[in-house]
């Protein structure tokens, strides 16, 4: 009797597992096509772009090509280049940037006829030009704009396309700035590297084996590779900051109200208290002020979202002189960064103080709680959101082990999290991270708020205008290590977390010494720690930049500050 009973319950299991099987593995060929399809459609708009680009000679081109944002901005405002000239000669780099790194999602034919349009109204003697007239943009992928897929690396997304662009492209669009190309992203948006089954890996244009970062990984290897002069990355987690950081770029996070989130679905959607935001990325900090300045001058994004408070362009705190009071750390207390990323920190915390600021030790309070709640509130329902998409896709293997994560039911997890903790304490304890129910979350929430709270008593008592820290714990990693470490964002997330405005900017490069450092300084004392140290080897020449961060509200002062910082390291 039992035996029976055994047998039906393995065949009943068996008969379920297949059905399972077989429905999956249909879908994934009807899948497998959908990427053909796509790919294809890829080819055609690189193919268009290289036509339009040959279009234009190669004189022009160079010269146009050669130019800095403010030479090009000038050169299009005077009318010694056309807008046309200007997406022409970028339609171009970007193609080249992208043969080197895999970044570009697809090219935005209708830039042609934009440029064309604004070149026509120009002939008009009367005709005012707009303050971004004809600057070609590139835009990552997950920014709405019409006619265009937002497929956020699900191949279940491909061939939706957006019916109205964001707020924010809608306002570049009458500022006069042309979108020219859509960048890559990793699948599901919440990784730092940049892969995905659709258009595949984005690669750090120093080394193929690396990752540009992520998730605006797609921008900040375009820009490093000379691509784009200005694009617009997301963060809810370090999604601008760390690519830049990774590829020596420079980009900020606005805190999340200063736009607007009408209409952009993100990674989660129905996620209160840790929040994404667009912001610019460039290789330069007066870029990325010149493109706030301009998109903050007026009311207009007020007015069209009632929900962004009217808060304009500060210029005053931008030029302030007055001398600051900065809280500095190189070690949040969870994970120590390698040496180099340690180095970078002291380097700019001279250059502030020969510029006159007084810089103190500060540390964050309780991080390693502080990266439960992150974990806990920026993925909301434990992943189920994101779990029932991937199942519903081809998973890209370099998000392996953050999918197993998602997938593992809670209370598993809780439970091989006591063992894990003896032998890995940091994972064991990270395996709480994911909510049990509706009333650990609204906890987590509660505490979220509270340190808020906390967080805004220790900056005002102290006097402390803004914080300088490292950006993540390690030069740019291979592919598959962000998934692994998603532990390193604990330098980022925090400031999601506290909705600071947040910008990453270079300091220095990884030299041999630091490699001997890490040899000798660094202990692999943990799995985490393990790879970071074994990801770190030969990186000698790679970018490393330092994080600053405000209060909301507060990204002049952010900006200042990431522009004395550059000013010291590059002398211009
Ligand atoms: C046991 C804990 C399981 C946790 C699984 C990992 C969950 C989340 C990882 C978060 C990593 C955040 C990376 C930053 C992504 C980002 O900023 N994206 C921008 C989206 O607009």
């Amino acid at each position: 009797m039992i035996l029976l009973l055994l047998t039906t319950v393995l065949a009943l299991a068996a008969a379920y597992f297949y059905r399972f099987w077989s429905v999956r593995e249909k879908r994934q060929v009807e899948l497998r096509k959908i990427v053909e399809r796509k790919r294809a459609e890829r080819a055609e708009s690189v193919k268009f772009a290289k036509q339009s680009a040959e279009k234009l000679d190669v004189e022009t081109r160079n010269k146009i090509a050669s130019l800095e944002y403010s030479e090009l901005k000038e050169g299009l405002q005077s009318g010694t280049i056309s807008c046309i000239d200007a997406v022409r000669t970028y339609y171009f780099k970007a193609i080249q940037a992208n043969e080197k790194t895999n970044s570009v999602c697809m090219f935005v034919k209708e830039a042609e006829q934009w440029a064309m349009e604004w070149d026509e109204k120009a002939k008009d003697p009367e005709f005012k030009k707009p303050p971004m007239f004809g600057l070609p943009m590139s835009l990552k992928e997950c920014v709405p704009l019409q006619g265009y897929d937002q497929t956020r690396g699900f191949v279940q997304d491909t061939f939706h396309p957006t019916e109205t662009d964001a707020v924010l492209v809608q306002q570049l669009k009458k500022l006069g700035a042309i979108p020219y190309v859509q960048t890559n992203v990793p699948q599901s948006l919440l990784s730092y590297n940049c892969s995905n089954p659709v258009f595949g890996t984005t690669n750090h244009p120093m080394d193929k084996s690396r990752t540009s970062g992520g998730s605006s990984g797609g921008e900040s290897a375009l820009i490093s590779a000379d691509g784009s002069i200005l694009g617009i990355g997301g963060d809810v987690g370090g999604s601008i900051r760390i690519p830049c950081a990774y590829t020596g770029t420079t980009g900020i996070k606005p805190s999340h109200l200063r736009f607007s989130h009408r209409g952009v679905c993100g990674s989660v959607p129905g996620r209160p208290l840790i929040n994404s935001n667009d912001g610019p990325m460039s290789t330069r900090v007066e870029t990325n002020v010149d493109f706030l300045r301009t998109v903050w001058a007026d009311t207009w994004i007020t007015e069209q979202d009632p929900y962004v408070p009217p808060v304009t362009w500060n210029e005053e705190a931008y030029k302030s002189d007055k001398k600051l009071k900065i809280g500095y750390y190189t070690d949040d207390g969870w994970f120590t960064p390698t040496p180099v990323c340690q180095r970078a920190v002291m380097e700019a915390k001279q250059i502030l103080e020969d510029a006159g600021h007084t810089l103190i030790p500060f540390r964050p309070p309780r991080v390693p709680e502080v990266l439960i709640m992150f974990l806990r509130a920026v993925c909301v329902d434990a992943g189920k959101f994101l779990s029932n998409k991937l199942m519903n896709d081809i998973i890209d293997p370099l998000l392996y082990t953050q999918v197993v994560l998602w997938m593992v039911p809670v209370r598993v997890q809780r439970f091989l999290a006591s063992f894990i903790r003896v032998f890995f304490p940091r994972l064991g304890n990270l395996m709480n991270a994911m909510t049990l129910s509706t009333v650990e979350l609204r906890n987590t929430y509660a505490d979220i708020e509270a340190y808020r709270s906390e967080m805004a008593a220790l900056m005002i008592d102290q006097k402390i205008d803004a914080l300088l820290c490292p950006v993540t714990v390690t030069p740019a990693l291979p592919h598959v290590a962000p998934s692994k470490l998603f532990a390193g964002t604990s330098y980022t997330g925090i400031f999601n977390l506290l909705d600071y405005a947040a910008g990453s900017v270079n300091v220095t490069h990884v030299t041999k010494q630091d490699e001997l450092d890490l040899e000798s300084d660094y202990e692999a004392s943990d799995p985490w720690y393990a790879l970071a140290k074994n990801s770190s080897r030969g990186t000698i020449g790679f970018p490393i930049g330092v994080q600053v961060a405000t209060p909301p509200y507060r990204e002049e002062t952010c900006l200042r500050i990431m522009r004395e910082i550059e000013f010291g390291v590059t002398g211009k």
